[in-house]
């Protein structure tokens, strides 16, 4: 039987009703909280930061993510004071800045990365200019050569795929104000984890931890050690979520259009596939679709969805249409 069939129904939280721990907003409505944040970024701007085939505008910043921002804003300053108040109460005078980190999950081609970079660009803009940085969890995953030992690689993107000790590890460097805590890269080009690369963080005011089980709740210990979840980690949390129905055709359409740019490269993973007809790699595009990452969402992304603080629901044409807030 698949797996999947045995999992509980997710609880749909946008028919939303008075015991759903969220609340819930149009696209409208959200926008209306925005105030009197200003636009920092230009048409331009958003054009660079924005995935292949991901129409995110200014339009769609104006509507989404200035609201957000300001939300950010009041959380991150709350949570500066309490910093500055619990240092007080322990009377301590040295103590390394602890960063904010903020986690968004969804997943595969849902648009994460877009939302990532919007949001890391616009925080960077704000009037105390913030250090900002963002990491995404597939530097994480083991190596293509310890996947293909063990059996999984099309297990990818699945919790088993990932060294969550090591994010935890870094995790925790980075809440503790460690300097230059390193995390390592991934090549979508090369399909693998970057042997010897890494990117840098230096004591950020602002982390944003970006992947598709970052708010993954493991099975416990049986022999009763402590291990924290990597959500354990964030301050704030977002879900990116969208029909499944999109989120494929999102895929499919990415897979054909990347036939077009990305595989053409000879190092490309999937070069062999810029090659084939169309219709045979339509098939791939479905398979990798349907084995993998359809088999992930249900499994392990989907099942996170109620753990974020704010969800972010897009309709068909990618833009979001409704916004829904953890009540505090
Ligand atoms: N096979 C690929 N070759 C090149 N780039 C890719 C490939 N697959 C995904 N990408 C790019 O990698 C980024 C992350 O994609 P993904 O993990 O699906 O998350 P999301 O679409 O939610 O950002 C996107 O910018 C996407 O365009
Ligand atoms: C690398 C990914 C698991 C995404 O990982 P993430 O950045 O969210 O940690 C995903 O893009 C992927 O490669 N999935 C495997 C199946 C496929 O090739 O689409």
């Amino acid at each position: 039987m698949d797996q999947t069939e045995t999992q509980p129904r997710v609880p749909d939280h946008f028919t939303g009703d008075d015991f759903s721990p969220f609340r819930f907003f149009t696209a409208e409505q959200w926008a209306a909280f925005r105030a009197d944040t200003p636009l920092t970024l230009t048409e331009d701007e958003v054009r660079r930061l924005r995935s292949l085939n991901d129409p995110v505008d200014l339009d769609e910043i104006r509507r989404i993510y200035l609201s957000l921002s300001r939300l950010l804003s009041s959380h991150v300053e709350s949570s500066q004071l309490l910093f500055k108040q619990r240092k007080q109460f322990l009377s301590l005078s040295n103590v390394a800045k602890t960063p904010f980190i903020i986690g968004i999950a969804g997943s595969v081609a849902v648009g994460k990365s877009t939302t990532a970079r919007v949001l890391t660009e616009l925080l960077k803009r704000w009037p105390s200019s913030p250090k900002v940085d963002l990491i995404t969890t597939d530097g994480f995953l083991y190596p293509n050569e310890v996947l293909r030992r063990e059996n999984l690689m099309d297990r990818k993107g699945f919790p088993e795929s990932y060294d969550v000790a090591s994010v935890l590890r870094f995790l925790s460097d980075i809440k503790a104000g460690q300097p230059n805590v390193r995390a390592p890269c991934y090549s979508h080009l090369t399909y693998d984890v970057l042997p010897g690369e890494y990117i840098y963080i230096d004591r950020p005011d602002i982390l944003i931890f970006e992947g598709i089980n970052v708010l993954q709740v493991r099975d416990l210990p049986e022999d009763g050690k402590i291990v924290p979840f990597v959500s354990d980690f964030f301050d704030f949390s977002i879900y990116i979520d969208a029909d499944e129905a999109d989120i494929h055709k999102w895929y499919v359409d990415r897979f054909m259009n990347l036939r077009q740019t990305a595989f053409q490269k000879p190092e490309s993973f999937f070069h062999r596939y810029a090659a084939i007809n169309e219709t045979a790699a339509l098939a791939i595009a479905e398979n990798l679709w349907e084995t993998i990452n359809l088999k992930n969402l249900k499994q392990n992304i989907l099942p996170t969805r109620p753990r974020a603080d704010l969800i972010l629901r897009k309709g068909p044409n990618h833009l979001i249409e409704q916004v829904a807030l953890r009540k505090l």
